[in-house]
């Protein structure tokens, strides 16, 4: 070999494996998919797209938006990666963005501004949510669906009422992303205990919006134990986390790097499950038959079929009992809510 194609060899070398490692967190890639990203060209979507474009789990990575996504399609189809990019742009061409799609993830919506709620985004949102999976029902009805689009409490249910309506609902397919509660928690907790984040597990319950989000504090793997005043100080940020970003964003939008993040975490965990990896396990927010609520996101085992299972609770802690209270009114009505649109917004679109 020459010395240029000797340098060249090294180099390829040195640079692959720092991306594969980032990009498969395991298993060999036996069969790559497809995923569809819509809202591609947001905030968070294009550091999603990205970060799902460095990924040899996916051979086809779908761009879709209102706007803009023709020229992130070609910015991203110049990395060196396997993955296939096809951007797609406006109504017109939504069905051919989604057809033969293994998951479909969700980040299309506003985000909110300082001194407003999640639930204030859900006059916009679920309109376009109901839309989404609407299109998701009549061209790629087998596709997992990873909803991040908030307020997840609500956008859930709407689209579970929306495949129910076309009759492909299938209650492992649909899952809200509440990975950044869970990547929150391990990084406050590391943070305050001295441990090594990319070591902690930090299960989170309930919903995502303030109150019910519950992180169980007293199942952290590996076991911490926790003062009274480390536990209300601990929940309380990993609860209001959204919005101390939202405010140092100052009106310029909500969390978007370390929701590009979480996604991609998300997403590689559900094309690992699809590709066989067995004890993929992933907290998520999702039908829920096992606690009082319809809705409830608990740590769930993910398999070829999307969710095979909740792993459940666990054992609560007298504290995290009444965290569950708390959330109670909130949570169900957030649910409710979004149950009534989606019957309003099917009755109109008949
Ligand atoms: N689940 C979570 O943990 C989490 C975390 C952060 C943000 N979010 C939510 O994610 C959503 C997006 O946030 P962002 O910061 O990326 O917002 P953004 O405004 O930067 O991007 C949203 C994108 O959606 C697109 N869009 C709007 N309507 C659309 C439609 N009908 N079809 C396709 N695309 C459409 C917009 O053109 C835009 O590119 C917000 O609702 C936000 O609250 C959720
Ligand atoms: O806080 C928000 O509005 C965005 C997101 O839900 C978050 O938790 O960062």
């Amino acid at each position: 070999m020459n010395k240029t194609a000797t340098l060249c060899t090294s180099l390829i070398s040195s640079i692959a494996p720092k991306y594969i490692r980032y990009a498969s967190t395991g298993s060999g890639v036996t069969h790559a998919k497809k995923v569809a990203v819509l809202g591609a060209s947001g905030g968070i979507g294009q550091p999603l797209s990205l970060l799902l474009k460095l990924s040899p789990l996916i051979s086809d990575l779908s761009l879709y938006d209102i706007q803009h996504t023709k020229g992130v399609g070609a910015d991203l189809s110049h990395i060196e990666t396997r993955a296939k990019v096809k951007a797609y742009v406006g109504k017109d061409e939504l069905a051919d963005a989604l057809k033969g799609m293994d998951l479909v993830v969700i980040p299309a919506g506003v985000p909110r501004k300082p001194g407003m709620t999640r639930d204030d985004l859900f006059n916009t949102n679920a309109t376009i949510v109901a839309d989404l999976v609407s299109a998701c029902a009549k061209n790629c009805p087998r596709a997992i669906i990873a909803i991040i689009a908030n307020p997840v409490n609500s956008t859930v249910p709407i689209a579970s009422e929306i495949m129910k309506a076309h009759n492909v609902y299938d209650e492992k397919k649909i899952v809200g992303v509440t990975t950044l509660d869970v990547v929150r928690a391990a990084t406050f907790v590391a943070e305050a205990k001295g441990l090594d984040p990319t070591r902690v597990f930090v299960p989170v319950i309930g919903g995502h919006s303030g109150n019910t989000i519950i992180p169980l504090l007293s199942q952290v793997s590996p076991p911490v134990s926790f003062s009274q005043q480390e536990l209300d100080s601990l929940t309380t940020r990993i609860q209001n986390a959204g919005t101390e970003v939202v405010d140092a964003k100052a009106g310029a939008g909500s969390a978007t790097l370390s929701m590009a993040h979480a996604g991609a975490r998300f997403s590689f965990s559900i094309l690992e499950a699809l590709n066989g990896k067995e004890g993929v396990v992933e907290c998520g927010f999702i039908a829920s038959q096992e606690t009082e609520f319809k809705y409830f996101a608990t740590p769930l085992l993910f398999s070829r079929n999307g969710v095979e299972k909740s792993m459940g609770v666990g054992k609560l802690s007298e504290y995290e009992t009444k965290l569950i209270e708390k959330a109670k009114k909130e949570l169900n009505g957030n649910i409710q809510n979004g149950i009534e649109f989606a019957k309003q917004y099917l009755a109109k679109s008949k």
